[in-house]
């Protein structure tokens, strides 16, 4: 089991998910951040010079292994399950898990079973019909050592997957240079 998935997995399971408006994140530099309504990949490449995605796992699972606030928030599907490290210059920035139902799996979308190490979110983010919504928040981390996490609903061609990211200690995130709009 990749050290990611021991590391990482267990702080997303036990996220204790929050709306923005309920932390003080707004205004913040982690917030500018965390909210990012635009693909955070694009962000992150204006960030380093070389973004990259490394496949971590990819499997099928059964809609019974789906928790129920995801259920809520993409069906009671059966889904492809995602994980990959986003890495900045070949750092570890972001451990992204991302659901996506089989019912988006079709027609125009079908290809997304198929990205590899390519980001999700520069595929999601060229289609004019993409938004992203549900957004939560949660520290993971203590007051004094953060580790931020958030979770957000995309919508492509009006169909759903759900996207969990978890911000490693060297993401930009927590640079206080990059704590602008940038
Ligand atoms: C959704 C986006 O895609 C990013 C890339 C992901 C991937 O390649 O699996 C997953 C989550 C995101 O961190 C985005 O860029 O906003």
């Amino acid at each position: 089991m990749s050290k990611f998935k021991q590391l990482y997995k267990p702080l997303l399971d036990r996220a204790q998910w929050q709306a923005p408006e309920e932390t003080a994140l707004e205004g913040t530099g982690f917030g500018h951040w965390l909210l990012e309504p635009d693909s955070l990949s694009r962000r992150f490449q204006r960030h380093c010079d070389h973004f990259t995605v490394s496949l971590i796992e990819q499997t099928r699972i059964h809609k019974s292994q789906l928790s129920d606030d995801e259920r809520a928030l993409i069906g009671d599907v059966d889904c492809l399950l995602r994980k990959v490290v986003l890495m900045g210059d070949g750092i570890p920035w972001v451990f992204a898990r991302t659901l996506i139902p089989a019912s988006t799996l079709t027609g125009q979308e079908s290809d997304l079973e198929q990205l590899g190490e390519m980001p999700l979110g520069l595929r999601v983010f060229t289609d004019r019909s993409a938004r992203r919504d549900a957004l939560v928040v949660a520290n993971v981390g203590t007051c004094n050592d953060p580790l931020w996490a958030r979770r957000s609903r995309l919508w492509i061609n009006e169909k759903p997957l759900l996207v969990a990211e978890l911000f490693l200690e060297a993401a930009p995130v927590y640079a206080k240079e990059s704590q602008s709009w940038n």
